[in-house]
């Protein structure tokens, strides 16, 4: 293991790398040159690192043989066309896109639940990062498919705007301000209205009806996993809610677990944090406990009346931190502590 790496951020100027880079820095990853790259629309811009100013590159200018590690972040497109050019220069991508999930020669990693697989990434040099509303959904569920097994999952997100990025943060901050003062609010980013109303409608639809945030739910809770017999039920709902998404999920297990053995499994569990008292807030929420923090909190635990196996719980997390920056930032350490030079 080298002292340090010279890191890539590739959407340096996004939701998502604003917060990898900031988190680069709160976890003290051990960065030698940071590379912030994004399009020509914004190099020459100034970001803000470790009391430093750092200039952003355009991407297509980038010479990926500078970096060791690179934190992808700027849309499925760009990946797919990086991605690969970054792993041939000896850079090793950590790819927050969707664009190579469900390729089964590269590994979809989420560090408290499969990182085990991680070692895989030797054959393309690329580990892709799963997605935001799956990745908080297993770190919850995960204690519990080890100990006593899921058949099915059921579950309904409730997704703040900043999944979309920057562009959606602003209008549902403009969509508010000109309703709240009389006036029209006009879509951009959603088909509909955002402010004040709920979209059930995430990403493209499919033919069999469901979305793709819905099937990708579906694809890599059983690639994670490793189980392609988990069946998965979801209907993903955009919010007007700036940062944390939260999610209703209700499993069939394979044996009866309790509310209360759940809860004990859940309390010592890696990046969850329980909160489920059964008082006026006693449940966390996106933005009184997730927002701005790392935990996936998870409340509202208790057997489903309908279902002699059934257990339901009520999952909170950052979808910008845990859903996307964080996690390929612990990717990223896991990477250095094991695999890196
Ligand atoms: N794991 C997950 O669930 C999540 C994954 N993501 C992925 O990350 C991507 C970015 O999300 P987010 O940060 O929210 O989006 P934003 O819209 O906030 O930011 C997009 C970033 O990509 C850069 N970019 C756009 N086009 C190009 C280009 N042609 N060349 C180089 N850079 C470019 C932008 O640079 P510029 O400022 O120059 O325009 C900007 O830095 C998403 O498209 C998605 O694929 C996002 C959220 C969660
Ligand atoms: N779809 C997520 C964010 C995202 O970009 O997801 P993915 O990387 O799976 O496309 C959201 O809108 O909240």
């Amino acid at each position: 293991m080298s002292d340090v790496y010279d890191v890539a951020v590739v959407g340096a100027t996004g939701a998502v790398g604003e917060a990898m880079i900031s988190i680069l820095e709160q976890r003290n990853f051990p960065v030698g040159e940071l590379y912030p790259l994004a399009s020509s629309r914004s190099a020459g811009k100034s970001i803000s690192f470790r009391g430093s100013q750092v200039k952003v590159t355009d991407l297509a200018e980038f010479d990926f043989s500078k970096a060791r590690i690179g934190l992808f972040s700027a849309g499925g497109s760009i990946s797919e066309k990086y991605a690969p050019i970054a792993a041939a220069a000896g850079c090793v991508v950590v790819d927050n896109t969707s664009h190579f999930r469900r390729d089964e020669d590269i590994p979809l990693i989420v560090p408290e639940v499969n990182l085990e697989a991680l070692s895989g990434y030797t054959t393309r040099g690329i580990i892709a990062n799963p997605n935001c509303s799956t990745i908080q959904m297993l770190v919850a569920l995960k204690p519990i498919y080890d100990a006593v097994g899921i058949e099915r999952i059921n579950v309904c997100t409730y997704q703040a705007v900043s999944g979309t990025g920057k562009e959606a943060i602003e209008e549902l901050a403009g969509q508010t301000a000109r309703l709240l003062n009389g006036q029209e609010a006009e879509s951009k980013v959603y088909p509909k209205q955002i402010a004040f109303n709920a979209l059930p409608h995430i990403d493209t639809f499919q033919d069999n009806g469901y979305t793709r945030e819905e099937m990708k739910m579906v694809w890599e809770t059983q690639k994670i996993f490793d189980d392609p017999s988990i069946q998965v039920n979801p209907t993903c709902v955009r919010v007007p809610v700036f940062f944390g998404h939260s999610e209703a999920v209700h499993i069939e297990t394979v044996d009866k677990i309790t509310a209360e053995q759940a809860r004990e499994l859940l309390s010592s569990a890696p990046g969850v944090q329980v909160m489920d008292e059964r008082v006026d807030g006693g449940y966390p929420t996106a933005v009184s406990e997730s927002a701005g923090t790392d935990p996936v909190f998870v409340g509202r635990i208790r057997e489903d009346i309908s279902h002699p196996r059934g257990l339901d719980m009520w999952v909170v997390a950052d979808n910008v931190r845990k859903g996307a920056a964080l996690n390929s930032v612990q990717i990223a350490e896991a990477l250095v502590a094991t695999y890196l030079d």
